[in-house]
């Protein structure tokens, strides 16, 4: 049997990355005179890759972005945030213990985030967590990316995982949809950049710590989600 694979998004997930997007965001849009956002802005803005984060923040002060600034922009971004990491960024608490006990219990784990892959591969591969994973993979990696289910599917499938013995656990509307439109279970955590309450999203879980994110909650709701789809369980 293949064994459970556990696929993380990133930002607000697997990592507190906040400080870092907004310092870089920041310095971003101060090239056009934009005025800076805060912490709390980050719920309305991240979670769909850095260039509709820029779009976003600079609609949100009032500065409408034309298509043709949008390169520029990003790439100052991309600079920035790269040459900065991985700054102030960590994973949150008990996630390292958490993907340890998953491990030593035969799963896999992957990541799946809406971040540009070569980003997220750095910002991993400096907080030295690379090992954990079997596949990463980011918002440029296929032609579609998150909620669209093909991101996940594709995911899985680099990981050498099954989509019916596979969850997906995520901050965002995204990583949720993305979930149900591959038909895998999925854990919201509250901690990330949601505008919405994740209750209100529709997770089949919600976890408030990682130390809730043991190999018997996995099993439990894989085993669930089959049961509760016929064809799931038919196939
Ligand atoms: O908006 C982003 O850059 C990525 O966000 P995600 O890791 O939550 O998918
Ligand atoms: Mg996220």
């Amino acid at each position: 049997m293949t064994p459970v694979l556990v696929v993380f998004d990133l930002d607000g997930t697997l990592l507190d990355t906040h400080a870092d997007l907004v310092e870089s965001l920041n310095y971003t849009i101060a090239a056009i005179d934009v005025a800076p956002v805060s912490y709390d802005d980050l719920t309305h803005l991240v979670g769909h890759g850095a260039k509709v984060m820029i779009e976003r923040a600079c609609s949100l002060r009032g500065h409408p972005l034309s298509q043709e600034q949008l390169p520029a922009l990003l790439d100052r971004f991309i600079a920035h945030y790269t040459d900065n990491m991985p700054g102030h960024t960590a994973p949150y608490p008990g996630l390292v213990e958490a993907m340890d006990q998953l491990k030593s219990a035969g799963c896999k784990l992957a990541v799946c985030t809406n971040k540009l892959e070569g980003l997220a591969r750095s910002l991993i591969e400096k907080l030295e967590l690379t090992h954990y994973f079997d596949a990463i993979t980011g918002g440029d990696t296929f032609t579609v990316r998150k909620p669209d289910a093909q991101h996940l599917l594709g995911t899985i499938e680099r990981a050498g995982g099954d989509v019916r013995n596979s969850v997906m656990i995520g901050d965002s509307i995204n990583d949720i949809l993305v979930a149900r439109n591959a038909g895998v279970p999925s854990i919201a955590v509250p901690f990330g950049y949601s505008d919405a309450p994740v209750e209100t999203l529709g997770p089949n879980r919600v976890i408030t710590h990682f130390k809730e994110l043991t190999p018997a909650l996995i099993d439990e709701l894989i085993m669930d989600f089959t049961a509760a789809t016929p064809t799931a369980a038919a196939g």
